[in-house]
Parts: structure tokens; sequence; C-alpha cells
């Protein structure tokens, strides 16, 4: 780069010509096994320059071991006790896009602290979609089951009651590409929620 170009490019900086839009709260996405929580919240973090966390991720990672392991070996409510405490260390940190498992949301302990720490959006998506997505993988230990697209409409009826206590509920298209659903999820945040972002210098 020219000196000419460097410096003009600082004095645009210094002017405060470019500016950053921060998170004032977290978002945290919320919804059902396979409704894209994990690849629409990395994607979403990406767009917005924001970190990106994943509660099944942390808890792996902390116990070096999945999911299904952590079912198979100490049991839900064992899984379910860790996923309480990796949310609220999760929340405690700076802002950024949060995604949870798709039973986080059903725990009034995380409803509430997701409430205070964040603007919970409900990722809903048609049960054909969601059981598309699910079906190829053995990933999901409530799944694993005599009849899993059974078991899985039955915690979609269960839950979607619980699910609309979100602060936003958003609709993923299944045609739609994970880049077109962020894109659209972004519009749809800032249109609802304007103090979400903030530009800072
Ligand atoms: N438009 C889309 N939105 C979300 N996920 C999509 C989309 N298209 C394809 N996928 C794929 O569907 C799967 C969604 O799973 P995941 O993100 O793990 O969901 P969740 O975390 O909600 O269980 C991923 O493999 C993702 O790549
Ligand atoms: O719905 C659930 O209770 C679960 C969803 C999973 O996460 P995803 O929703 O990201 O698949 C994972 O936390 C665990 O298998 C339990
Ligand atoms: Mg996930």
């Amino acid at each position: 780069m020219a000196i000419s170009e460097r410096s003009r490019h600082s004095v645009t900086r210094l002017t405060g010509g470019r500016m950053t839009q921060v998170l004032t709260r977290h978002i945290v996405l919320i919804g059902m096994m396979g409704a894209g929580k994990t690849a629409i919240g990395s994607e979403l973090a990406r767009r917005l320059r924001v970190p990106f966390t994943d509660s099944d991720a942390e808890i792996e990672a902390a116990a070096a071991m999945s999911i299904s392991e952590i079912f198979a070996r100490d049991g839900e409510a064992f899984f379910r006790a860790r996923e309480a405490q990796v949310l609220s260390r999760l929340l405690a940190g700076a802002p950024g896009v949060v995604s949870t498992g798709g039973g986080a949301w059903m725990r009034p302990e995380n409803r509430q602290i997701i409430g205070e720490r964040g603007l919970s959006v409900w990722l809903n998506c048609s049960p054909e979609t969601l059981w598309a997505r699910v079906r190829q993988r053995p990933t999901r230990p409530l799944l694993q089951t005599a009849d899993p697209k059974g078991t899985l409409l039955r915690l979609l009826a269960e839950r979607s009651p619980v699910y609309a206590l979100a602060d936003l509920e958003f609709v993923s298209r299944a045609g739609d590409t994970i880049e077109a659903t962020a894109t659209r999820l972004i519009a749809e945040l800032t249109a609802a929620h304007p103090t979400l972002t903030q530009e800072k210098p």
C-alpha cells in the first residue's frame, strides 16, 4: 500500500469515519434440534463480528466427551446441570451470539438468566425440515428411540408453547441458505430491537 493511501486510511479512522457495531446484549438462539441454532448462530456472529459460543460445544470441550457420551455415562440430569452452569458462564461474558441446545430453554432458571443478559430468538422451522436434518445424524441422544420421528414431533409439540415465550420468533425457511437466513435474521432483529446494536467509533 502506498504511504499516501495508508495515511488517508488512518485519517478516516481518526476522524471517526469508521464505526464499529457493538452488541448491547447477547443474542441467544433457542429452538428445536435441527432448527439450525449452531449453523445460523455461527454465521450470524461472523457477520456481526462478535464472539460465537455454543453451549453444547462448551460442555463437550469441558468434559472432553461428546454429548452422546455424557448422556450415556452420566445421564440427562447431569447434562442439564452442566448446561445451566455453562450458560450462566457464557452469559456473564462480553455480548455475543450464544446458541443453546434444544432443551436449555425449558428450564425456568435458564430462561431467567437469558432474559437478564440477552435477547432470546426462537429459531422456528417446519417439522419436515427438522426431521430431514436430524434423521441422518446419531449425535442427538434424545432421538435414539424406537420411533425417533415420533419423539421429535412429541418434543416439538411439548416445547413449542415454551419456545413461544422468547423475545422474537424467527421462522427459518426450508429452501433458504444459511447465509440468506442470517441476512434476514439480522434485518428482523435490528428492525424489532433497534437498541440491540450500537455504533462505537
Ligand atoms: N438454511 C439452513 N439453516 C440452518 N441449517 C441448515 C440450513 N441448510 C442446511 N442446514 C444444515 O442443517 C443442520 C442444522 O443443524 P444445527 O445447526 O446443528 O441445528 P441445531 O443446533 O439447532 O440442532 C446443519 O448441518 C446445517 O449445515
Ligand atoms: O433438544 C434437546 O434436549 C437437546 C438438543 C441438543 O442440541 P441441539 O438443539 O443443538 O441439537 C443437545 O443439547 C442435546 O442432545 C439435547
Ligand atoms: Mg446445536
